[in-house]
């Protein structure tokens, strides 16, 4: 197949649809269904996007006869790199950066585990093949240009005991027997965004600690979402069928956050990727760097978000007419600083990119930490900045109803700004609004702090792996160095 179009993606999503629950009933047809059809739609307009001339050679590329979508792409030099996160931040600029699970995200994961299956071959992933499921698993997503949900954690019972301590072993997703078809699976895993993609990669999580070396919660595979026992329990939606100028992303961009359940699901074997193997289960992302592909799309759409910040601040000073004032200018300048630094690290990362064990060349992993642990830390100043630049504007804004009802011509006389009509006025800040208050709004802030995994331990990890030693040492050398003596 190659590249998809949207109404490829559609007709698959509704003949093979996941199983579903929102407030508590089965979604049919998602794309249909008021809470899904919207982001259904927009996800078809990003797979049109790779048949419209305009993007076309921006977002796919031609290899073998065939073409396919930019993030399956193997980068062999830097030069690949550089088209791949720019196509990132073409695709990324789709939704002002707030699609947190383009297929961009996942299906760059599955290219960097499909490059280094020899990695799951290890232990007894060698007798059972494992290191060529997870590359024929890679062909086949990009074959037929597939999107994919993932679900990394455990359910929240109690962070200080361990799963297989918890009430019943099964709360966290855990192998609970093999058979001639697979192996049989059951219990639950958090968050899965996008639970209508057409996948879930259960990619072996990376805090796994039990005693001994073999844990039933050490499991990687790849499964279809509409496979049977597999159900996704919704958070309520944040599209309530408002008019895209009242609700401009979350009526198209709610990517929805489901949690895993997993009822006795049967894993075929050629689609299990690692079981047991607690060590093999913690490094899989580090050593297949699949982690420095996905934070490279993710700096890339990062810098798409952040653009969106900056045009969104800039053009409401612009339209309060509030730009002389040297806060203001100041505050939008902040926001600059964290476009620059964003883009300064998107570069580092490709000058200091290297081929890995498995030949791809893979953006360098300073940059990345550095891109990750930060923009966490930044986003809710982003936000902050927005508010206060936008003030009781964010909060004031009649909708399209109020705009034609019985008041409209009050609205339009006091509505309007220095540089805009009412109507134009207020779909700006209702933009504003949803980037950064609105139900959607507020997610995106959670999402940007955890939808890497926990901040906390993310600094943690970047202070264990960096190499301090050399700036150490030169401290050290520095103290111990004689005061010059003066020359006679
Ligand atoms: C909007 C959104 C979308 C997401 N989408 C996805 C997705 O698509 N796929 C996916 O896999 N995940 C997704 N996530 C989940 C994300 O991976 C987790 O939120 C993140 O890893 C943190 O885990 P947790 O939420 O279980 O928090 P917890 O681990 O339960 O942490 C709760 C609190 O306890 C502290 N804590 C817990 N354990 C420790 C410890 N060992 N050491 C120190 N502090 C600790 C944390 O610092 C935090 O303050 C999403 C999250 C959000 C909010």
């Amino acid at each position: 197949m190659g590249v998809r179009t949207g109404q490829q993606f559609l007709d698959r999503l509704r003949l093979r649809p996941p199983n579903l629950y929102v407030d508590g009933a089965r979604v049919g047809d998602p794309t249909t269904h008021p809470a899904t059809r919207n982001i259904a739609c927009s996800l078809a307009g990003l797979y049109d996007l790779q048949h419209d001339p305009r993007y076309r050679d921006r977002v796919t590329f031609e290899e073998g006869g065939e073409r396919h979508a930019a993030a399956f792409r193997v980068p062999r030099t830097k030069e690949d790199l550089r088209w791949i996160g720019e196509a990132h931040r073409v695709r990324a600029d789709y939704s002002l950066g707030t699609l947190g699970r383009a297929p961009d995200y996942m299906n760059a994961n599955v290219m960097a585990a499909g490059m280094a299956s020899a990695y799951f071959d290890q232990g007894e992933g060698a007798a059972r093949h494992f290191g060529g499921h997870m590359r024929r698993y890679f062909e086949y997503v990009r074959e037929h240009d597939l999107c994919l949900t993932h679900a990394l954690t455990n359910p929240q019972v109690n962070r200080s005991k361990q799963a297989s301590e918890l009430p019943d072993p099964y709360i966290a997703l855990g192998i609970v027997e093999e058979t001639e078809a697979g192996v049989i699976v059951r219990g639950a895993r958090m968050l899965a965004t996008l639970p209508i993609a057409d996948e879930i990669l259960i990619f072996p999580s990376t805090v796994i600690k039990e005693n001994g070396d073999r844990s039933r919660y050490a499991v990687g595979f790849g499964l279809p979402t509409d496979t049977p026992g597999l159900s996704f329990q919704c958070r309520e939606p944040f599209d309530v069928g408002r008019d895209v100028e009242d609700h401009p992303l979350s009526s198209r961009f709610d990517e929805q956050d489901a949690f895993v359940i997993f009822d006795d699901v049967l894993v075929p074997w050629e689609r299990v990727f690692l079981m047991y193997d607690m060590t093999l289960a913690n490094q899989a992302y580090a050593r297949t760097d699949a982690v420095l592909h996905m934070a490279y799309q993710v700096v890339n759409q990062k810098i798409s978000k952040t653009g969106a910040f900056l045009g969104v601040a800039q053009a409401i000073v612009d339209t309060v007419g509030s730009g002389q004032f040297q806060h203001v200018q100041g505050k939008v300048s902040e926001v600059i600083v964290t476009l620059e630094i964003m883009k300064a690290l998107e570069v580092a990362a490709v000058e200091g990119a290297q081929p890995n064990a498995y030949g791809v060349m893979t953006p360098a992993r300073g940059p990345l930490d550095a891109a990750r642990n930060y923009y966490p830390a930044i986003y809710p100043r982003l936000n902050e900045i927005i508010q206060l630049l936008g003030a009781s504007g964010i909060i004031m804004m009649p909708g399209k109803a109020d705009r034609e009802g019985p008041l409209g011509h009050f609205i339009e006389k006091h509505l309007q700004a220095t540089n805009a009509t009412a109507e134009e006025r207020l779909k700006l800040f209702r933009l504003a609004w949803d980037l950064t208050l609105s139900s959607f709004g507020a997610r995106q802030n959670l999402y940007e702090k955890h939808f890497f995994g926990d901040p906390i331990r993310m600094t943690s990890a970047l202070y264990e792996v960096y190499d301090k030693e050399p700036y150490v040492r030169r401290i050290r050398q520095f103290l111990e160095q004689p005061r010059p003596v003066a020359a006679d």
